[in-house]
């Protein structure tokens, strides 16, 4: 099939390189010039482990192109998704389909042949319905377009391998035979037993921010309980080991640590609440805002923890390892560790920042702080070293390893990756979320 994405960031990227893996034609669409330059090349303007492999491999094959005009894809492609981007819109919490307006109504003006336009982006219950009248409205009336909704769940991180072997497959449709093209397109993961839902437009949009919404709980939920073992004494971790093995409650998802971020977790949160309270049913997802307020609060206990330490930031250097939201990823949107760090910095820290991958955005949102090109550098001259994302290379540090390079011996597990008692045993004063913090000096608490 002939295929276009609209929209070529972290999922359209994915979307459009795996669909070319699954044997289609496909022209990857995006405003931006820029990226779209490189991606034509071969070259990923993001980091995604085998992303951009995949995409080389497809250019040069022909099967993958790129463009910036919908001129070029209205009257080529069969089948055209959309993954622009659905952002918080300003100081709200409701997000912004402006984008995604904007797409349906270039596609509107630009498909000149029966076609079906599929919306992956992540979008408040109604969106669907709502873009289907703009759709009536703008296009050729002599042609048949519809309107699917399928909305996806890869994460960053893990994006190829989500996006070729997904749990399940969602379509919100309201003709079975728009169903049945979606099923040709994915015919090869279909193969593989995915289970696939066929619904309406409603129950996929809500399924998609449902998902999400749960995920966070989940997090704040171990972090909440971080509070009382913090408090009285008990490993987090163990505790969720206890509680995971529990198969109603299953392991995953109950890391402690700083939180969750992300270009989505935190602003779908804040949709759901928000459309939950444009429909009257404000109550009904009410707790989401505790779910939000458990996981702001980890970053404070952070700044708590690093204050505790130092006893004053003013003119202490600060390590902080770990930029990104999560490991594998440079995505730095609303990410707990950068946050972190911008903190620690309007304190008064001077805080040197090392990402395996994210330097290069975090330096670009907060080019006051100053980012260092390895892990020894970012410690060497450290007072305290903050693990802030869990990338391996800092979950495999060792209290023998890190004191050749550095002269600090103080050190906060932000992500509960390290070995208090290895820590501890090799005279460092150490710190972790979640666990009760036991000072190897006296010190006196600055803040809450
Ligand atoms: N990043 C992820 O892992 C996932 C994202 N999603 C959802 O997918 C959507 C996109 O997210 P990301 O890829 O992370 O965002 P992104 O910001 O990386 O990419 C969005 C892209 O859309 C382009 N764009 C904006 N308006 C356009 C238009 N009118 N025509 C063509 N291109 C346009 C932008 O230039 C940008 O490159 C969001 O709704 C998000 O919630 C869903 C699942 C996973
Ligand atoms: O809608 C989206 O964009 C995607 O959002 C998340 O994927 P992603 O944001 O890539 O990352 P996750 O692995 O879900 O992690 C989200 C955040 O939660 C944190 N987290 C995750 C798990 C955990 O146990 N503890 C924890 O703090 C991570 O550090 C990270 O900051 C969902 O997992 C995907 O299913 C979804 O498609």
């Amino acid at each position: 099939m002939r295929i276009s994405v609209i929209g070529t960031g972290y999922l359209g990227a994915t979307h459009a390189a795996c669909l070319a893996e699954m044997g289609h034609e496909v022209i990857g669409l995006d405003v931006d010039p820029l990226k779209i330059e490189s991606l034509a090349v071969g070259e990923l303007p993001f980091y995604e482990p085998d992303l951009e492999e995949l995409i080389a491999r497809h250019v040069a094959s022909g099967r993958l192109r790129f463009t910036t005009s919908y001129e070029e894809v209205g009257p080529w492609a069969d089948v055209h998704f959309i993954a622009v981007g659905t952002p918080q819109r300003g100081g709200e919490g409701a997000a912004d389909t402006s984008f995604v307006e904007a797409a349906i109504s270039s596609l509107a003006r630009t498909i000149t042949r029966d076609a079906l336009i599929v919306g992956k982006s992540t979008v408040p219950v109604g969106t669907a319905r709502r873009l289907q009248d703009i759709l009536t409205r703008e296009q050729d009336p002599t042609l048949e377009i519809g309107l699917a909704w399928n909305p996806e769940f890869l994460r960053e991180g893990f994006a190829v391998k989500d996006t070729l072997a997904p749990d399940r497959i969602v379509l919100g449709v309201d003709a079975d035979h728009h169903a049945e093209t979606l099923t040709a397109v994915y015919a090869a993961t279909v193969e593989q037993d995915v289970p696939v839902l066929v619904t309406d437009f409603e129950t996929a949009e809500l399924i998609k921010q449902a998902a999400n919404a749960f995920l966070a709980t989940k997090v704040s939920f171990i972090n909440a309980l971080s509070e009382l073992t913090e408090a009285a004494g008990g490993d987090i971790r163990v505790l969720a080991e206890g509680l995971g093995l529990d198969p109603r409650i299953g392991r995953s998802f109950l890391r402690a640590g700083l939180g969750f971020g992300g270009g989505c977790l935190p602003k779908d949160v804040r949709a759901l609440q928000a459309r939950a309270s444009e429909l009257g049913q404000e109550r009904s997802m009410r707790f989401l805002s505790d779910v939000e307020d458990v996981n702001l609060r980890r970053r404070e206990r952070a700044v708590f923890l690093a204050t505790s330490m130092l006893g004053e930031l003013r003119s202490k250097r600060i390590a902080a390892l770990g930029a990104a939201f999560k490991p594998n990823s440079d995505d730095v949107r609303d990410s707990p560790a950068l946050d972190v760090a911008v903190r620690l910095f309007n304190a008064g820290a001077d805080v040197a920042v090392y990402d395996p991958k994210a330097n290069d955005n975090a330096a670009r949102r907060f080019p006051r702080l100053h980012y260092v090109e390895s892990l020894d550098e970012a410690v060497a001259e450290a007072d305290l070293i903050l693990v802030l994302t869990e990338w391996e290379e800092f979950a495999r540090l060792t209290p023998r390893a890190l004191g050749s390079v550095t002269t600090a011996r103080k050190i906060v597990d932000a992500r509960n990756v390290l070995s208090v008692r290895e820590w501890i045993a090799e005279g460092w004063d150490f710190a972790a979320l979640g666990r009760k913090y036991e000072p190897a000096f006296d010190f006196s608490p600055i803040g809450a």
